[in-house]
């Protein structure tokens, strides 16, 4: 199995206000880790970072420094090509994730052949209609020869993880899966997630602003305001106990007026006045100082 320990990273990008060239520090020196068998949710507003981090480890963006190391049960690293069939991602659009000009057949047969999954034409349409039952899409012989527009987006968020799955995915960075969706079907489909993640003993980051689903479906919850962890722990310790304001907001609960250095129930409206230089850690029972020496935008 594959797990991903990352470390200190942190992601600038260059920005332009007016004439000036300035410095946006999306993600602050952050760390987590993610092992087999269990999800981490990483929980915030827009523009908290988390989609950046969904893409430094999916190699879609570099960091500006840290290390994002993926090991192996034995040690060795993972690198290359094995790298992007085991670390695999779930987009928020189901509708903008699939190619409009291909049957969904082609888009599970493609990572089939070409991560070497399969050899032959019979064994690759064998198994992806073995991975249209997994993700229950029926009848699969039918469902594999419609197009993505022929299929509500509940179906289409299916043949996505479907697809993600499809090389031997170890790794699933699954990015508001189910906000696009409509309510009503969200659960089922966060409940498939969550039958695969245990089935194939798979490593997932569960990335959302959605406290309660965060807390259903994940083992452990990061909290992240302005690119730094502000609060983390198992789940049901960071929503029954949440102890940053931040997390308060988010939890709709009126922040502690009694800590000192600490915002006022008026003031919390304000989100620039929430202070991201500390992160409570409920595995320690204590607050730590969050961020480098390069500090926060
Ligand atoms: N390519 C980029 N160039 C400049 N700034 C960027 C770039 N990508 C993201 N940002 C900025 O980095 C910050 C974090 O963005 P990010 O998309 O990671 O947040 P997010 O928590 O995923 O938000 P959302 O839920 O809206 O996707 C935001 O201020 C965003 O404007």
């Amino acid at each position: 199995m594959t797990r991903i320990h990352v470390t200190d990273v942190v992601k600038d990008y260059a920005i332009r206000t007016g004439l000036r060239r300035t410095r946006l520090r999306a993600v602050d020196h952050v760390s987590f880790d993610l092992i087999p068998g269990r999800t981490v949710a990483l929980v915030g507003e827009s523009g908290s970072g988390k989609s950046t981090i969904a893409k430094i480890l999916t190699r879609m963006e570099q960091p500006s420094s840290g290390t994002v190391d993926v090991r192996l049960d034995d040690g060795n690293p993972v690198r290359g090509s094995l790298y992007r069939r085991q670390v695999q991602m779930v987009f928020q659009d189901p509708f903008a994730s699939l190619n409009p000009f291909h049957s969904v057949e082609h888009h599970i047969a493609r990572p089939l052949r070409i991560h070497g999954r399969t050899r032959t034409a019979a064994e690759t349409r064998e198994r992806v209609l073995q991975m249209l039952e997994r993700v229950n899409l029926a009848p699969a012989a039918t469902v594999a020869g419609r197009r993505p527009h022929e299929l509500s987006g509940g179906q289409r968020q299916r043949v996505a993880i479907a697809r993600a799955l499809a090389p031997g995915a170890q790794v699933l960075i699954a990015d508001e899966p189910v906000s696009m969706l409509d309510v009503s079907i969200r659960l089922g489909v966060l409940n498939l997630l969550g039958r695969l993640q245990r089935e194939d003993r798979l490593a997932v980051l569960y990335i959302t602003h959605d406290l309660a689903t965060a807390r259903h479906f994940s083992d452990e919850i990061i909290v992240l305001y302005r690119g730094r962890i502000v609060e983390r722990g198992p789940s049901d310790a960071v929503i029954l106990q949440p102890r940053h304001d931040y997390t308060r907001l988010l939890a709709g609960s009126a922040p502690d007026p009694e800590r000192p250095g600490r915002v006022t129930a008026d003031a919390v409206v304000e989100r620039d006045a929430i202070d991201n230089s500390t992160c409570y850690n409920h595995f320690t029972g204590e607050w730590e100082q969050t961020g480098g020496t390069g500090g926060s935008r």
